[in-house]
């Protein structure tokens, strides 16, 4: 460790290209808090800074991007190995964050694996490996496909090596607590007790010496130091009184020996990592559900018509792939033949199986039903879905909730509080009762230390938070972060977004009206809406089928008005009533005429129009969700305010908000306006959650407090949101609700349990009772109770999974 010298921290910019810029820089390094010295070097493009604590680089680098400059940075998610608790993580964590050019590091102890920042210029993998390694952990530095494969061969080794030692040290401690408690009375009784809880301490146990060695000579402690000193004490004080009994004899008093007690502690924290470790595998069983849903084996069709097997990662975009009854689909793409019902539950929650046809998009993971079909592949590999999923999911359960920030404070500082009271214990023992108090003392010393257990409390959120979102994955809401599964309980009003939200987003076109037809006309309105990404025009695209597109310049798409393009030197609008208005398009009214009925039947009306006057009006047709209706129900029933924004016209509005029971709703917002709205709500101090599909709700998802995305929306609305409907069905709304309500209550219940325990453990275990009632707690008993404890905990982060 580099704590002694002031380091030198070499942080590169970006974007600051003028002595302008590195000025604003440099003052802003200056204001933040424990820099000793900086300055920023434009030629080099980069801020040195030193600083006695490496912690301050993060601020650093977070000051400089609150100035609008980047710091390019690496991020990655890495495992670690032989964590055995959670101040383990602790220690790796601050292990990390102490070294030179790491940004950020989270451990997460149930992942197992370590979320890092860092500059690379000043540290790399390798180097991050060796000071893990330097404290008695390790980091598995892998490429990212085989990670996945050696991590779970490293776990399964690891798993199968446990409990091979927990079985042999049980039948070594079984006979050892027999003769213990009956038959200490038979010659020898000590020495054979010795021998027998030898192998048990020192050699299953002696991972737990070793870890707490590590930990000494960087002056820390976990639980393995606890493990170790209240074992080893209890072993100690026995070879003592075995070798001298006279001492105590001598004394009036009888020297007890302990070497079942040392042996059982060992034996039943070794149970209980194993029945933890067999949980926590199951925790994750939502990761491996989908990474199983992956086929290894695909037949391409060859350009000559061959039927070819291949595996997986031999297939390529644009091959053509067969799909036979029954068969799992093994990568993204597009129908181009024949026709069948596919399983999509695995993806979207939804369990009726959907028809594909032509031309319809197939997923990677889904299982074709009775039919056969060849598609074309658009998505390999670790761009399809699936592989997006997977990948979201392990983030996500990696990622730590608010709560969990006060528990890894606790955690922190827990090991030494408690090494602590076990040495007061002890001290209280011998002056309050004397001679007779060294044995009790050093009794209660090992107790005290055996049963305060810091693994229950940092598996509670973790455990629960991994869940919580897998569960969320098999229903088809995709959750990011936990921070949007902890805060979705506390949602009270809903803003949905009309279209592709309310309504299927599947638009048609009714109506139309052209004063004049045109074929070339007709062809400059298809090749506009074809070049747009909005769902109204893919409707005209639709319409206009078979139809040749025509040459268009200067294509512009105008977010919530519409788009334009240039072709022959003059400029053609496609979109709504506002854009022609703000462009003062003349309108006859002959169209107006139109435009009304079509409004008032709840249709969407769009314009065709060139810099003079309207050429074309349309009407388009998007039938409402037929779950929509029972969505909003249930959340008003829940007492959850819902709102409809959209930037349809008013009339279309009006008539679907009173269709699906909306009182509340605005037309004819732009996208500022609708996270304006949502702003609005949250000053009035509401937790918003915003629902939505477009680019034009990205800036309102991005502002509220829990965002949805429509899986068959656009990317940008998933990217920015926070939870992502697969199927689109707004019954899931309720469903996250719920799914977080019980989290957050697990999480509680979690670490109720955890702290409860230790509150009620420590002190009896010091001897608290003994004036009272004479009790003194067994080191065993304290062992079992310290290994149940992080099983129950365990236990009820997996009872989530059942609940309905
Ligand atoms: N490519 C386009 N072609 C024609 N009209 C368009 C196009 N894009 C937008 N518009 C017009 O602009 C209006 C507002 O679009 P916007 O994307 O803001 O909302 P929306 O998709 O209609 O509704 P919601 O906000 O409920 O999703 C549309 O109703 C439509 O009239
Ligand atoms: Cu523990
Ligand atoms: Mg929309």
């Amino acid at each position: 460790m580099t704590t002694d010298a002031f380091n030198e921290i070499a942080i590169p910019l970006e974007g600051v290209e003028s002595e302008h810029c590195a000025l604003i820089v440099d003052k802003g390094l200056g204001k933040v808090h424990g820099i000793a010295s900086h300055k920023v070097e434009l030629n080099n493009r980069r801020a040195l800074i030193t600083a006695d604590e490496n912690e301050v680089v993060s601020n650093a680098v977070s000051a400089i991007r609150d100035l609008g400059y980047d710091v390019p940075t690496i991020k990655k998610n890495i495992p670690v190995l032989d964590m055995t608790c959670a101040s383990c993580a602790i220690s790796v964590e601050s292990m990390l964050k102490s070294q030179p050019g790491v940004v950020a590091a989270a451990v997460n102890f149930a992942t197992t694996s370590v979320a890092v920042e860092y500059l690379p210029n000043m540290i790399d993998t390798a180097g991050m490996q060796k000071a893990v390694q330097s404290i008695g952990y390790d980091l598995l530095i892998e490429s990212a496909e085989k990670e996945a494969e050696t991590l779970e061969a490293i776990h399964q080794q690891k798993f199968s090596a446990l409990k091979k030692k927990t079985l042999w040290a049980a039948l070594i401690t079984v006979p050892l607590v027999l003769i213990g408690m009956f038959f200490m009375d038979i010659p020898y009784a000590n020495e054979i007790m010795w021998v027998l809880s030898t192998p048990v301490v020192l050699y299953f146990g002696k991972d737990f010496f070793i870890n707490a060695w590590k930990q000494a000579r960087h002056r820390s402690a976990n639980m393995d130091t606890l493990v170790a000193l209240g074992s080893g004490t209890a072993y100690l004080f026995s070879v003592f009184n075995t070798l001298f009994p006279s001492f105590w004899h001598s004394r009036g008093l009888h020297g007890h020996v302990y070497f079942e007690a040392a042996a059982v502690i060992v034996t039943f924290i070794l149970l209980g990592k194993l029945l933890e470790e067999k949980a926590k595998g199951n925790t994750s069983s939502a990761i491996k559900k989908l990474m199983g849903l992956q086929p290894q084996t695909v037949t391409v069709i060859k350009a000559d018509g061959r039927e070819e097997v291949l595996s997986i990662e031999n297939v390529n975009k644009n091959d053509t792939i067969l799909v036979k009854p029954g068969e799992k689909i093994a990568v993204d793409g597009m129908v181009t033949a024949g026709s069948s019902y596919v399983d999509e539950s695995m993806l979207s929650g939804e369990p009726v199986p959907v028809l594909k046809k032509e031309s319809d998009a197939v997923f990677a993971g889904t299982i074709n039903q009775k039919g056969s079909f060849r598609f074309r592949a658009e998505k390999v590999g670790s761009e399809t879905m699936l592989a997006q999923i997977i990948r979201m999911v392990q983030e996500a359960q990696g990622s730590k909730a608010p709560v969990q920030k006060l528990v890894d404070k606790i955690a922190g500082i827990f090991v030494p509080v408690v090494i602590g009271i076990a040495i007061l214990a002890f001290v209280s023992w011998i002056v309050l009762s004397g001679d007779n108090g060294f044995t009790q003392g050093l009794i209660a010393f090992a107790t005290v230390l055996v049963i305060a257990c810091p693994c229950a409390l940092g598996l509670a959120t973790p455990t629960a938070i991994m869940v919580g979102i897998g569960k969320g994955a098999e229903k088809g809401i995709l959750i990011k972060d936990a921070v949007s599964l902890e805060l979705a309980k506390k949602v009270n009003a809903v803003v949905l977004d009309k279209t592709g939200t309310i309504t299927e987003g599947k638009p048609v076109v009714t109506d139309s009206y052209w004063e004049n037809e045109d074929l070339h006309l007709k062809q400059l309105f298809f090749s506009i809406e074809k070049q747009s990404e909005h769902p109204l025009a893919e409707a005209v695209v639709k319409h206009f089928e078979g139809l040749s597109a025509t040459a268009i310049t200067g294509f512009e798409s105008l977010t919530g008005r519409g788009a334009r393009a240039q072709a022959n030197g003059s400029v053609y609008y496609a979109g709504n009533r506002r854009l022609l208005d703000e462009k003062g398009i003349r309108i006859g009214e002959a169209f107006l005429e139109r435009a009304r009925q079509w409004s008032d039947a709840s249709k969407t009306v769009i314009w065709f129009a060139d810099a003079q006057e309207a050429l074309a009006v349309f009407a388009i047709a998007d039938q409402i969700k037929s779950t929509s209706m029972q969505a909003i129900q249930a959340l008003k029933q829940t007492g959850i305010e819902v709102y409809m924004l959209t930037g349809d016209n008013e009339a279309t509005a009006a008539a679907i908000a009173r269709q699906t029971g909306i009182t509340a709703y605005q037309a004819e917002v732009l996208p500022e306006q609708k996270a304006a709205f949502v702003k609005q709500l949250q000053a009035q101090g509401k937790t918003v959650a915003m629902v939505g599909d477009g680019i034009n709700d990205s800036t309102a998802l991005a502002q509220a407090d829990v965002s949805i995305a429509m899986g068959k929306g656009s990317d940008i609305a998933m990217d920015v949101a926070k939870m992502t409907i697969i199927s689109s069905d707004l019954n899931k709304i309720p469903e996250a609700i719920q799914l977080s309500r019980q989290t957050v209550a697990t999480i509680r219940q979690n670490l109720f349990w955890a702290f409860i325990y230790n509150v009620i453990g420590i002190p009896v275990a010091a001897g608290i009772l003994y004036p009272v009632n004479g009790f003194l707690l067994n080191p065993m008993i304290a062992g079992a109770a310290m290994a149940l404890s992080s099983v129950s905990v365990v236990t009820n982060s997996l009872r989530l999974k059942w609940k309905r």
